[in-house]
């Protein structure tokens, strides 16, 4: 289990992860989402002992990293795939990492057999596609058999098939009772993967539930509607407990009822409707919406999370 007490982290003026609680349990995957730039990565370095936050604590089983008497066999982790020795075969690399944290050579060609590498285990790792170096990585994250896996960004760049064995990986490491916590900058990405979700904007917590409840929530559709007589209109719906907010040209835009039960409202008050539309977004802008303020820069791949989303839901 990672548990995160008001954890907090200042680079100079930006104040990167801020009074951030949050616990992630075993035997499930938990997704870590947030926009670009919303602390992900500096969160996982502090679980890592990578970076010392500036105030709060973050432990794994009630520790924190640097108590770990074992670290490389209480927790492994996936932050960068490119990280190794190019002239290194898949095999030597790990050889090496084992060597030098003193675990068992016997662990190697287990981790090789474990994420389908043995084939290409004496190749370069300098020629390996982005999907087999994130194997090898993932490979070298279980050399200690750990309890708990950590991944940024596993799937960032990978071909659909890639995103598939990274998916159905983690699950298969869930289901082994594994503590495993995986970062992604896409909503859709994380609802196919993850049933639990830490969700985080410009270093601040903005909600911890099951992948199931954000996902309603983010999806929750809003109808637009437009009166001569607005006020009533308004009155009538904050009295059946919707949601108001206000829309372009005088317009409302309301959640948490749909256009039926706002039509059937409005007759039953005596008020004329101008327009009753409702509102369809996708799940990915629905998502940007919650996350609104907090995105530090727009990247333009929100148009391509709304088309993997609107694959994944067909
Ligand atoms: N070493 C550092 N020095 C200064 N600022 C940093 C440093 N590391 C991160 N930051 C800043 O902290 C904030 C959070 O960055 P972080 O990389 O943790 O976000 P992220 O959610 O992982 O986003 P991304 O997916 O884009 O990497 C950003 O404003 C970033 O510019």
């Amino acid at each position: 289990m990672i548990e995160a007490t008001s954890l907090t982290k200042r680079y100079g003026k930006t104040l990167a992860v801020s009074n951030l609680s949050f616990t992630v349990e075993s035997g499930q995957v938990t997704g870590f989402l947030g926009p670009n730039g919303a602390g992900k990565s500096t969160t996982m370095r502090m679980i890592l002992g990578l970076d010392n936050p500036s105030s709060g604590r973050v432990t794994i089983g009630g520790k924190s990293y640097h108590e770990l008497k074992d670290p490389l066999r209480t927790v492994g982790a996936l932050l960068d795939a490119k990280w190794v020795h190019p002239n290194r075969s898949a095999r030597a690399h790990l050889a090496w990492m084992a060597r030098s944290n003193r675990l068992p050579s016997s662990r190697v060609d287990e981790v090789l057999e474990t994420v389908g590498l043995t084939s290409v285990a004496g190749k370069r790792a300098g020629g390996f596609s982005l999907g087999m170096s994130q194997r090898l990585g993932i490979a070298a994250a279980l050399l200690g058999d750990p309890e708990v896996l950590l991944f940024d960004e596993p799937v960032n760049g990978l071909d659909p098939e890639g995103i598939l064995w990274i998916r159905k990986f983690m699950h298969r490491l869930a289901d082994e009772g594994r503590t495993v916590f995986v970062s992604s900058h896409l909503l859709s990405e994380m609802a196919l993967t993850a049933s639990q979700l830490v969700v985080i904007g410009k270093g601040r917590l903005i909600s911890q539930s099951s992948t199931k409840d954000f996902v309603a929530r983010a999806a929750e559709n809003t109808v637009k509607v437009r009166s001569p007589q607005l006020p009533q209109l308004r009155g009538a719906l904050e009295q059946a407990s919707a949601r108001i907010a206000p829309g372009e040209d005088g317009s409302l835009i309301v959640s948490g009822m749909d256009s039926e039960k706002i039509g059937e409202l409005a007759a039953g008050n005596g008020i004329v409707l101008h327009e009753l539309a409702p509102q369809t977004g996708s799940l990915e802008q629905a998502f940007m919406q919650i996350t609104g303020d907090s995105v530090e820069y727009h990247t333009g791949l929100e148009i391509e999370a709304e088309q993997v989303l609107e694959t994944a839901v067909k």
